[in-house]
C-alpha cells in the first residue's frame, strides 16, 4: 500500500479572533485547508474574507486563537521563537503585494537575493553566484541582475521578488497577492512564471487573492467565504473523442473532518433554503431539500443523481437519517 502523503499545508479548524475596542472580529472561523507537497493552490475570496490573516499565520508572522495548522511539519501554534525564525528563513518563502515588502530599492536584484542568503546563512562564493543566476534565468529576469528594482517594470520586480523568496530554496511558497499592482497582462505573465517554478522545482506554492482569474494559472482553487472554505475548483485537462486536448473546470463543495459543508451561496438563494434543509441519502448522492415545508424541491452539493426527487421521499429519507442540527 502507498504511502499516505504528509500535506505541506494543514489547517484544521482554524479561527482567529481580534479584539479592537471591546469589539470582536472573528477573522477565520474554523478554517480547513491542505495542500499537499508540489500543489499549486489559489485561495480567493472577496476584502475581509480572512486571506490575508491566514496567510499572516502561515508565514509565522500572526498566531490562531484556536484550531491547528502545520506548515511542512512545523506545528505553528507551538512553535517557539528560535524555530519561528529557522522557519521564516529557510522554510517558506514569501512574496507579497507591494514590491517595497519584498525587495530593496538601494540593492540590485543579484544583491536582493544574496542579502536572502545572508540572513539565512545559506550558500556561499561561486555555489552563491551560481545560484542567483540560475534562479534569475528561471524567473526570465536574467539580465536584469544589476537593476535596482526602480529601474524595473512592475512585473520584473515581482519576478525577482519570486527569485528573492526562494534563494534558500524553501519547501513551500507563500504569495498574498502577488499580482495586484499590475495590469492583467502583466499578472497573467507572472502567475505563469509561478507555475513554471512549481512545476521545476515542486516547491508547494500558496497564492492568496481576491482575483478569481488566478484560478486559470492553478490546478485548485479553494474559496474562502467568512473565514471558511466553502468551495473548491478543480482544473484538469482530458482528451475528447476526437482526441482534442480539453480543460475541465469542475467545483466542489468543502467537506471538513466532521462533515460539514458551506452550500455555495446561489444554491441556498435558488431554492430559498433557510435555518433547517431536508437531506435524503440516496446510494450515490445526498438530496437536500428546503425544509419550510413547501414543496419546491432540487438537489444541492451532491455528485451523480438527476432528476427532481419527490418531496415525501426526501422527507422520509430525513427522518430516517439523523435528526442532529448542523453544528
Ligand atoms: N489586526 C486586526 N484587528 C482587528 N480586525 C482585523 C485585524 N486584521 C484583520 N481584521 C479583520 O478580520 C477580517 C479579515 O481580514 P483580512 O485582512 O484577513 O481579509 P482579506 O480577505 O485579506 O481582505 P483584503 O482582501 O481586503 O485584504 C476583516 O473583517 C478585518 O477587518
Amino acid at each position: 500500500m502507498a504511502e499516505p502523503t504528509h500535506p505541506h499545508i494543514l489547517c484544521n479548524d482554524l479561527v482567529r479572533i481580534f479584539t479592537a475596542d471591546g469589539v470582536e472580529v472573528q477573522a477565520l472561523q474554523g478554517l480547513n485547508l491542505r495542500v499537499d507537497p508540489g500543489e499549486m493552490v489559489a485561495v480567493v475570496g472577496a476584502s475581509g474574507s480572512g486571506k490575508s490573516t491566514l496567510l499572516t499565520i502561515l508565514s509565522g508572522l500572526d498566531t490562531a486563537t484556536a484550531g491547528s495548522a502545520s506548515v511542512a511539519g512545523h506545528d505553528l501554534l507551538a512553535m517557539r521563537s528560535r524555530e519561528r525564525v529557522e522557519y521564516r528563513r529557510r522554510t517558506v518563502g514569501f512574496v507579497w503585494q507591494q514590491t517595497s515588502r519584498n525587495l530593496l530599492p538601494y540593492l540590485t536584484a543579484a544583491e536582493n537575493i544574496a542579502l536572502a542568503m545572508n540572513v539565512a546563512g545559506t550558500l556561499r562564493g561561486a555555489a552563491r553566484a551560481a545560484r542567483i543566476d540560475e534562479l534569475l534565468g528561471l524567473l526570465q529576469v536574467g539580465e536584469f541582475g544589476d537593476r535596482r528594482p526602480p529601474e524595473l517594470s512592475g512585473g520584473q520586480q515581482q519576478r525577482v521578488a519570486i527569485a528573492v523568496a526562494l534563494a534558500n530554496s524553501p519547501l513551500v511558497l507563500l504569495a498574498d497577492e502577488p499580482t495586484g499592482e499590475l495590469d492583467e497582462a502583466t499578472s497573467a505573465s507572472v502567475l505563469e512564471a509561478m507555475r513554471s517554478v512549481n512545476e521545476e522545482l515542486g516547491v508547494t506554492t500558496l497564492i492568496v487573492t481576491h482575483d478569481p482569474t488566478v484560478s486559470e494559472h492553478v490546478r485548485r482553487t479553494v474559496q474562502i467565504r467568512d473565514g471558511r472554505t466553502s468551495t473548491e475548483v478543480l482544473r484538469s485537462t482530458r482528451i475528447d473523442e476526437h482526441g482534442t486536448e480539453e480543460h475541465v473546470a469542475e467545483e466542489f463543495a468543502v467537506l471538513d473532518r466532521v462533515g460539514r459543508l458551506q452550500l455555495p451561496h446561489e444554491f441556498v438563494q435558488r431554492l430559498d433554503l433557510r435555518d433547517r434543509v431536508r437531506l435524503a441519502l440516496e446510494p450515490d448522492h445526498v438530496g437536500i431539500w428546503p425544509g419550510g415545508g413547501g414543496t419546491s424541491a432540487g438537489e444541492a452539493g451532491t455528485t451523480g443523481g438527476g432528476g427532481e426527487p419527490e418531496a415525501d421521499t426526501a422527507a422520509d429519507a430525513a427522518d430516517r437519517s439523523t435528526h442532529e442540527e448542523p453544528r
